[in-house]
């Protein structure tokens, strides 16, 4: 029982799929199968079209995992594999690689060289194999496509919660927690920050409420994307402040942290001086913990 994409993001659209995939395969009685891809293919097919992605590889995995996919199976996403035609990917991936015994994709599937692999291209392939093709109509929300790129524009406008109601959870950003110029702790609020971020599609520069997890701690946290334009930086990166750590002192430099954004706050400023930020940095606590007090999910 097999479907297949590059499921970035794992969004309530991708889980539509996945629930159908893993119903069959319970009905069936077999284990549910995903085939996915190491990069994102049209960063390869369409020259310098980086694509800027929703999850990383481990959490794409821990979400899929979550969704009830029994085995992930991934495909090298080479030159090779964006040439394969479409009907020797049926034959030599999906029936003799996967053993698929049904298979389920949305309706605007394409896949093979050319992306000339459709819905009917598998009907045709399979229909003398044993091999039931099931289709899950694109999701729509408020007349919308539930699709990951319509998440990632709504994330390059400040829009996380849209991005959130797309997803079914909050969107985030995962990184290793590194110093920053230890600016933080003498302004009084010492932040975590997660730099190298490139692959990622962050939200739009501001300021967010939202939380921040680390090893099995979720904190409430006021968030900033940006390059702090007031002290002239030019590097992009997330910055957490927590607002309970229990410990000020304790040091979470080297640690995974994923970062959650719940609400924008406000645009990015350039501010005067260190004092004019700082006061500033206080209106928005009291903000954020306020949006925080009111959010149950
Ligand atoms: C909630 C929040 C909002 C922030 N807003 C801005 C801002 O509007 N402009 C700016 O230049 N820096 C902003 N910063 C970044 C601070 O300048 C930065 O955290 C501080 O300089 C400490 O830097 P460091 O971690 O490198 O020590 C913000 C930080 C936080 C936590
Ligand atoms: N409430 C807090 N929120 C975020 N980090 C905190 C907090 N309290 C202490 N820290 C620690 O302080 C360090 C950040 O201090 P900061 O002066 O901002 O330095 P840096 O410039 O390296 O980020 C981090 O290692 C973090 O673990």
């Amino acid at each position: 029982m097999a479907t297949i994409g590059f499921f970035d993001g794992v969004h309530l659209g991708h889980r539509t799929v996945i629930g159908r995939s893993r119903d069959v395969a319970r009905l069936l009685g077999l284990p549910s199968l995903v085939v996915t891809f190491d990069i994102h293919p049209k960063s390869l097919v369409r020259e310098n079209n980086e694509v800027l992605l929703l999850t990383t590889f481990e959490h794409k995995i821990e979400l899929l995992s979550a969704a009830g996919v029994d085995i992930i199976t991934f495909i090298n996403f080479d030159p090779d594999f964006a040439n394969m035609p479409a009907e020797k990917f049926c034959r030599d991936i999906l029936q003799e690689k996967v053993k698929a015994r049904a298979i389920v994709v949305g309706d605007d599937f394409r896949f093979g060289k050319d992306a000339r692999g459709d819905q009917e291209l598998l009907r045709h392939f399979f229909q003398h194999r044993g091999v039931d093709i099931h289709i899950v109509s694109k999701l729509r929300i408020g007349g919308m496509e539930v699709s990951s790129s319509n998440i990632r524009k709504f994330l390059q406008e400040g829009d996380v919660e849209r991005a959130a109601l797309f997803l079914g959870r909050l969107p985030s950003a995962r990184g290793i927690v590194e110093p920053g110029s230890k600016r933080g702790k003498n302004l009084g609020f010492p932040t975590i920050n997660l730099r190298n971020l490139k692959e990622q599609q962050l939200p739009k520069n501001g300021v967010y409420a939202g939380y921040a997890r680390y090893d099995s701690h979720r904190q409430k946290a006021m968030i900033y994307v940006g390059a702090k334009p007031t002290f002239d930086e030019t590097e992009r990166m997330i910055e957490a402040h927590l607002l309970d750590l229990p410990e000020q002192r304790e040091n979470l430099y080297g640690r995974q942290a994923e970062i959650l954004f719940l609400k924008r706050t406000r645009d990015e400023m350039k501010f005067e001086n260190t004092e004019k930020l700082r006061e500033q940095l206080e209106k928005d606590r009291r903000n954020i913990l306020d949006i925080l007090r009111e959010d149950h999910g």
